[in-house]
């Protein structure tokens, strides 16, 4: 194991014990108040914890008598607002890293280059941070946790703060520089979850509510928090000709090319359903078997096995559904996000 942490912080009613794979990204998933980024402090060293440890790599950085400063442990900690030196250039805050490590200043301008052509903001190396837009400084951030070349990667809810329209692209950079390194990423966000973590742990009042291989958790969840934010629908598979498993769907730049594994996801919003195949309509239609219905309100959630429609009651009414019912499960190929893994 790369990363152990186990703290008990009474304060703040957190008492956890995880353990980070050498190149594995774990996400710590829960609701607010729960813990999570007080795990991060712990790691970070920015919080003694009452009793516990943090052994990585084998050191101990936090124990009953170690304690090894932040900035001496090699872990780098990104929040969701990118914090960077206002005063200094974008190749001076990411050559920061490598300086404060005793690189002289055009080895440290080289790294510095090359960690912003890695996340694909080489031509930003000349702006201040107030002339970066949130995506792009985010973007900057990133290079600037890498470039001082960490043990641990620490990420707080690192997309939450930026526009939507910037999020798959910075979502693909996260993932491709994540590969292979050690993480903890602390998200809301269940598509992050999915796409970026190898394992995910809930936490819910400061205690590991569940944990597992994410698709696990989020297809079978068992704790209140995940069947919460696994309300998406999520198929994933191989995708060829357009198609992932049956269903057709709109590619997030990048888009995959055939053979890539990918996901599917629709909201269980966008899903009708019918008691017989809609003929002729352009929608993807899905045979399935009402295993459940779920009043919610003013709407039903019919669940068939790990997929999910919302209905109203009078729509569920005139269908006469019930569990072992067979329908047809549509939804429009412009529904279906379909995102590469
Ligand atoms: N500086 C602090 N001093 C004392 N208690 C704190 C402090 N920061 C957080 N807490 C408390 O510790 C508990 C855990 O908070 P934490 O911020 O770790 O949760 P979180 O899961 O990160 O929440 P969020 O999703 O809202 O960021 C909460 O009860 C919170 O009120």
């Amino acid at each position: 194991m790369s990363l152990h942490l186990s703290a008990v912080v009474e304060e703040r009613g957190l008492d956890v014990d995880l353990e980070v794979a050498e190149g594995e990204t774990l996400a710590v998933l829960g609701p607010n108040g729960a813990g999570k980024s007080t795990v991060l402090a712990v790691a970070a060293g920015l919080l003694r914890p009452d009793r516990g440890r943090v052994v990585l790599d084998g050191r101990e950085l936090t124990g009953r008598t170690a304690w090894v400063a932040p900035h001496d442990r090699r872990v780098a900690l990104m929040a969701q607002e990118p914090l960077l030196f206002p005063h200094l250039g974008v190749l001076d805050n990411v050559a920061f890293g490598p300086r404060s490590t005793g690189a002289n200043r055009r080895t440290s301008h080289d790294a510095a280059r090359r960690w912003l052509a890695e996340v694909d903001a080489a031509d930003l190396a000349d702006r201040r941070p107030g002339q970066l837009s949130g995506g792009q400084a985010q973007r900057v951030a990133v290079a600037r946790a890498l470039a001082a070349e960490p043990r641990l990667l620490l990420l707080d809810e690192p997309l939450s703060a930026l526009d939507v329209a910037v999020l798959p692209a910075l979502r693909q950079t996260l993932k491709r520089v994540l590969a292979g390194r050690t993480t903890l990423l602390v998200t809301h966000d269940v598509l992050d979850a999915l796409l970026l973590a190898d394992r995910v742990v809930v936490l819910e009042g400061g205690r590991i509510a569940e944990a597992g291989p994410t698709a696990d958790v989020l297809e079978r969840p068992r704790s209140a928090f995940a069947a919460r934010i696994a309300g998406l629908n999520m198929v994933s598979g191989a995708w060829r000709d357009g198609v992932v498993d049956g269903i057709r769907g709109i590619a997030i730049d990048p888009a995959p090319v055939d053979g890539d594994q990918v996901v599917a996801v629709f909201r269980p919003s966008a899903v009708s359903v019918f008691r017989s195949s809609p003929g002729g309509s352009p929608r993807n239609a899905l045979a399935v078997t009402v295993t459940e219905l779920e009043p919610r309100g003013d709407q039903v959630r019919v669940r068939a096995g790990h997929l999910a429609a919302d209905l109203t009651v009078q729509a569920a009414a005139e269908l006469d559904l019930a569990p072992g019912s067979e329908v047809v499960f549509a939804v429009k190929a412009s529904e279906v996000a379909v995102y590469r893994r």
